[in-house]
């Protein structure tokens, strides 16, 4: 089987600081892939670098079995690659459901500017366009319910608004999801509920996923295989309790009592 998404060999240094180091990863389709360290391990550079934000000083990153190495995030994007950030970002101003429709335009032929000057074809894709993005909505049960398809996204609350991320990042038709801490921020049956969420994306979506979680419980709770780093290089891969038990992880991490406390 095809690997879904592959890190090879990725370095990447700003000046004299080297934020990755040789670091490989294999994800398969559908699999749940953590990955965990201490503040300042590389794990937002990670994503940097697969999406394409920075381009790595040596390595590739292989999307499908596809050499995306150094293209525009833009074309990464339409090679089915999506992400979270760990601060929301969203068009605050604009409703919920305007929101995903607007991640969804990536993917449909009219286009945003065809569908404000109200062209016919425009207008019967805007309703086809309109409806999966309900249908995308109603993913998130209750919690993105019909009457709060129509309200700004500024007044969610924090919860919902990540939830509405992660909504768009499925609306761009991506398979491979890349969750900046999700449950960052949230309480504890939200955390819960995050996690279910996560579990979901794979099992009912088909969703390939790599999550950058502080919180163990979820880590504990989603994963399939977890990846430590520590100063860009990484230090153990295995199942959660492989990982959460290796010496090095609860030395350079775990130990220090970062983990879990948020
Ligand atoms: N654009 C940049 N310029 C210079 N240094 C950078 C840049 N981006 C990241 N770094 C450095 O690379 C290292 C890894 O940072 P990164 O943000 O990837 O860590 P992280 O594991 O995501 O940490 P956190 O848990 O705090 O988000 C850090 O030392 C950081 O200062």
């Amino acid at each position: 089987m095809t690997v879904a998404l592959a890190v090879e060999q990725v370095t990447k240094r700003f000046g004299g600081l080297v934020s990755i180091s040789d670091l490989s990863i294999e994800v398969s389709p559908q699999e749940i892939v953590s990955v965990i360290g201490p503040n300042g391990a590389g794990k937002t550079t990670l994503f940097n670098i697969i999406t394409g934000v920075y381009r790595p000083d040596s390595g590739r990153i292989l999307v499908e079995g596809n050499d995306v190495t150094g293209l525009a995030p833009s074309t990464i994007a339409t090679k089915g690659v999506a992400r979270t950030f760990q601060n929301v970002r969203l068009f605050h101003n604009l409703t919920v459901i305007d929101n995903v429709m607007a991640a969804m335009y990536g993917r449909t032929h009219a286009g945003l500017v065809a569908s404000a000057l109200g062209l016919p074809r425009a207008r019967r894709e805007e309703a086809r366009v309109r409806e999966d993005a309900k249908e995308l909505l109603s993913f998130f049960g209750s919690r993105l319910m019909g009457y709060r398809w129509e309200q700004p996204a500024y007044s969610l609350s924090y919860a919902n608004r990540r939830r509405l991320e992660i909504a768009r990042a499925m609306a761009t038709g991506a398979t491979i999801l890349l969750l900046d801490e999700p449950a960052a921020g949230m309480n504890p049956k939200e955390t819960h509920e995050i996690t279910e969420v996560v579990a979901r994306l794979r099992g009912e979506r088909g969703h390939t996923i790599v999550i950058i979680e502080h919180d163990m419980h979820v880590v504990e709770g989603v994963s399939d295989r977890v990846v430590a780093l520590d100063h860009g290089v990484k230090i153990a891969e295995g199942n959660y309790a492989a990982v959460a038990t290796d010496p090095h992880v609860v030395e350079s991490y775990l130990g220090r009592g970062t983990a879990g406390t948020k």
